[in-house]
């Protein structure tokens, strides 16, 4: 009975640091009913008094459409429904915290307790205190996510991992750069062109393989574009993005950049940059910069 222990410990951490919430996400309703039987033990009267709805709320956050129907019924929570099953913790709590703060229920000077497992073990095993500041950064990407459809979410976010990771590790102890441009590709291909010999011509390449993203890292270091479609397969590498110059961007920022920022404003493609002076990887959508990470302070995002 993990799971009830989790609960109850996150429940009194919460009253201890006086926190604005209590978030507590469950895939079937069943850690609900955990949190109730807890209400009822006499063990628990103090701790609950403080929960009353004004002080401490209790929101339950669900991806079930059937088990937020239920909530809807219950008394003393606030039922909140997550359109994606996230698959780590890192990303199930985002999707909460961004659905909390656009329903107004969370602000980000906020402190709050959540508990959740792992969507596999179908348990509870963490406890964590969020301060919804720090989480800003990352829910900027989620809204991003939240407007791509489901194949090219899951390539983007593939493309981030990859480019965190070469942010973070460079080559054999280099820093390299590069740049990304993700789907719309006839056109991306239409406003660019080849550097070298296309080294991913005639490959069905795609990015969720391992090898194909060791060859990446490799190729980093030449010059150019790479171009992958929304489905995650890499057309071409060393690509010229053709600059119609008509983005702006913060300065220091030099001809990498403004070709990412380009590309995106006159294409619908979303790119993604690794900058050779420090690592720092950028997403560009509409010619401009939605979100910015260093990948050696966090790398917050995926596990
Ligand atoms: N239009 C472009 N299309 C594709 N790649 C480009 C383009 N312009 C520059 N690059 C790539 O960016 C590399 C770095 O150029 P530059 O230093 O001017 O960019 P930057 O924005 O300062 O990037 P970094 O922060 O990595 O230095 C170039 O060597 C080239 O490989
Ligand atoms: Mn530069």
């Amino acid at each position: 009975m993990i799971s009830k222990y989790i609960i109850k410990h996150g429940i009194e951490l919460a009253y201890d640091i006086k926190a604005k919430a209590f978030l507590l996400f469950t895939e079937s309703g069943k850690s609900y009913e955990i949190l109730k039987s807890i209400k009822v033990e006499k063990s628990s009267k103090s701790i609950f008094k403080f929960l009353n709805i004004d002080k401490l709320k209790i929101i339950v956050i669900t991806p079930n459409i059937s088990t937020y129907n239920k909530l809807k019924n219950e008394k003393d929570i606030i039922p909140l429904y997550v359109r994606y099953k996230e698959e780590n913790r890192q990303m199930i709590i985002t999707s909460g915290v961004l659905q909390a703060i656009e329903q107004d229920l969370l602000k980000e000077k906020d402190t709050v307790v959540a508990v959740l497992g792992d969507p596999k073990l179908k348990m509870l095993d963490t406890i964590m205190v969020i301060n919804i500041r720090e989480h800003i950064k990352s829910l900027k990407i989620y809204k991003l996510l939240e407007t791509l459809d489901e194949k090219l979410r899951k390539t983007f976010k593939e493309v981030l991992k990859l480019a965190i990771e070469i942010g973070r590790e460079g080559r054999e102890g280099k820093q390299v750069g590069t740049i990304f441009v993700i789907g719309d590709t006839l056109n991306v291909m239409n406003n660019s062109k080849p550097l070298i010999l296309n080294p991913f011509a005639g490959h069905n390449a795609k990015i969720f393989d391992k090898d194909v993203k060791g060859t990446i890292k490799e190729l980093c270091s030449i010059d150019g574009a790479f171009i992958i479609t929304d489905d995650g397969k890499v057309v071409s590498a060393g690509r010229y993005l053709e600059t119609k110059g008509n983005v702006k961007l913060p300065s220091g920022l030099g001809a990498r950049h403004m070709a990412a920022a380009d590309i995106t404003k006159n294409t619908n493609a979303i790119a993604i940059t690794v900058s050779q002076s420090g690592g720092i990887v950028r997403v560009f959508k509409d010619g401009e910069i939605v979100f910015e990470l260093d990948p050696k302070k966090n790398a917050i995002l995926f596990d």
